[in-house]
């Protein structure tokens, strides 16, 4: 019988300090300090669940395209910031890691400095919890406003999942729900579908997006569970589009979906002193 120890390592990872996760069954994932962003999740006797290009940028200054970067202030160019905020390209602080006996825990901590300040004029404290254990990945973000004016944010936990053959893959909740499409200029769409079927680029916000959904792959499935997200951004940029991203490769539009809780039609006001917090939890099946 193989014996695991659990553990909480810190490790360099193309030259980027990472922590790596190890839960006492095994699970295990892997978290950069820059962007505070997962890159793997292994569950328990199972095998790696989240993408991850092959030819991502680790210069310490391009987002990773992969794992799962956290998206704040700003989703995509709804903003006159950097696309998707700058949090996935600021290096975080580790506040807290641990192990028990059901699982292994970090909180990652990034705030506001000079830089952030130079982007967005506001005081917040950001906080990335992540719980691992048997065949569930655990994320929680946190966002505070430690300034002394409101604000309003965007947020996502943009979820790059690996998926042996994307034209297999159903998408299955969405059913009678909304959206805008990208794809078509932000067009108001019905889903009146038992399940997404990716045949061509998807790029699909879910307005008041369901709770639950569940991603099935050639005989595997993940579901997801999120609160505190209004919304859930579908996205596979297919051939055309994935050919003109110089960080993947031109046919691992096929490895991957992105299914992404969000704040990111509508942002979410802060007063000072509030805090928002949400939850994405996956399930390996
Ligand atoms: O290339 P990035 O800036 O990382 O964005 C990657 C993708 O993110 C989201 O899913 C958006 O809906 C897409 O429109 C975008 O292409």
């Amino acid at each position: 019988m193989n014996t695991v120890s659990a553990s909480v390592l810190t490790i360099d990872f193309h030259g980027q300090p990472a922590l790596e996760l190890t839960a006492p069954d095994g699970a295990r994932c892997l978290i950069s300090l820059f962007g505070g962003q997962l890159l793997s999740w292994i569950p328990a006797g199972g095998s790696e669940r989240l993408y991850l290009s092959p030819a991502a940028h680790f210069d310490g200054r391009s987002a990773v395209r992969g794992g799962i970067p956290v998206i704040f202030p700003q989703f995509a160019e709804r903003g006159n910031g950097p696309r998707h905020g700058f949090a996935r390209t600021r290096v975080w602080q580790v506040d807290e890691s641990r192990v028990s006996k059901d699982f292994a825990t970090a909180t990652l901590r990034l705030v506001t400095d000079d830089a952030t300040r130079a982007l967005w004029p506001h005081d917040f404290a950001l906080e990335l919890t992540v719980v691992v254990s048997g065949n569930r990945l655990d994320l929680e973000l946190d966002v505070e406003n430690t300034g002394d004016a409101a604000f309003d944010f965007a947020a996502a936990l943009h979820s790059y999942l690996r998926v042996k053959e994307v034209e297999n893959c159903r998408l299955e909740g969405l059913r009678n729900t909304r959206y805008l499409d990208a794809t078509a200029g932000d067009t108001v769409k019905d889903d009146r579908l038992d399940a997404l079927i990716v045949e061509d680029e998807v790029d699909r916000l879910y307005r008041d997006a369901p709770d639950t959904v569940v991603l099935h792959d050639s005989g595997r499935a993940l579901g997801f569970q999120s609160h505190g997200f209004p919304d859930l951004v579908v996205w596979n940029p297919w051939e055309h589009k994935c050919k003109a991203l110089a960080d993947m490769p031109d046919l691992d539009f096929r490895r991957m979906l992105c299914v992404e809780p969000a704040i990111a039609e509508k942002t979410m006001t802060l007063a000072p002193g509030e805090h928002w917090s949400g939850q994405h939890t996956i399930l390996a099946a």
